[in-house]
């Protein structure tokens, strides 16, 4: 049988994940690669994989999308990787430069401008000066690792997935694991006891990763993401995507 083509994204979010792919069979199985979130959905939509990690935003364009396991990438709290960061209240925003790594985020920045703040400042995408706007009205989108350690650099940060549960009062998926055509039971099935035993070994995960003075690695993989699809998720998933449809 050919191998199931999968990509992954490539932040530490997702490295509980990987162990636990790497660890099992299911890696005889693969042919995985590790991409930026914007990458993993452009992949999946043009056939280039079968499975991504995506940002649940990307499926508004796709034909055919199912979700292939009950793990993901999501938070019922803070997640502490996801903000805008900004010089001002963003009440007094003027202009907004999205993270061209993003779709999820820069989605929910939009639908919470829109419906729970109400602004509606300027949305600038592939800006030249994006994550050190010179203007100190615009304010940035950033997701990932290269928020780790900003959050004192700003005096206003806006965690995006509290203020979505601040909105909705539920939880929020960023990303999940969804594939572009029918995928057999057996291999799902395979697939989510990898992801699991990933998660179970997240002690180790941890213990690998560098240390670091202004960041919280176990706290971000233990309490901050939450990586089960619960009902509660997909629910969210659902309000989310019917959000971004509404969006002018
Ligand atoms: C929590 C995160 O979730 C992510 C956010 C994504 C997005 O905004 O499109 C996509 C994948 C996830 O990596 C993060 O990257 O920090």
């Amino acid at each position: 049988m050919k191998n199931i083509r999968i990509s992954a994204v490539s932040y530490t979010n997702t490295q509980p994940f990987i162990y636990g792919i790497n660890h099992t069979d299911i890696i005889n199985k693969i042919d995985l690669s590790l991409d930026i979130p914007a990458d993993c959905a452009q992949k999946l939509i043009d056939d280039k994989v079968d499975i991504g990690l995506i940002p649940v935003a990307a499926t508004i364009n796709m034909p055919y999308w199912e979700i292939v396991s009950d793990y993901c990438i999501g938070a019922e709290g803070p997640v502490n990787s996801v903000f805008i960061f900004s010089k001002l209240p963003i009440t007094e925003v003027t202009s907004i430069q999205l993270d061209p790594e993003s779709r999820s985020s820069n989605n929910l920045a939009r639908v919470l401008m829109q419906n729970y703040w109400k602004v509606a400042p300027q949305q600038l995408v592939n800006a030249s000066d994006y994550a050190n706007p010179a203007d100190e009205q615009t304010a940035f989108v950033q997701i990932g690792d290269r928020t780790f350690g900003k959050k004192e650099q700003y005096p206003y940060v806006y965690d995006l997935a509290e203020e979505w549960i601040k909105f909705t009062g539920l939880p929020f998926v960023f990303a999940a694991w969804i594939a572009n055509k029918p995928i057999s039971k057996e291999f799902t099935e395979e697939f989510n006891t990898s992801l699991k035993y990933g998660l179970d070994h997240r002690e180790v995960v941890i213990d690998r990763l560098p240390a670091r003075d202004d960041f919280d690695y176990r706290d971000y993989l233990l309490h901050k993401l939450d990586f089960l699809l619960t009902d509660k998720k997909r629910e969210a998933l659902n309000l989310f995507l019917n959000y971004i449809k509404k969006l002018h």
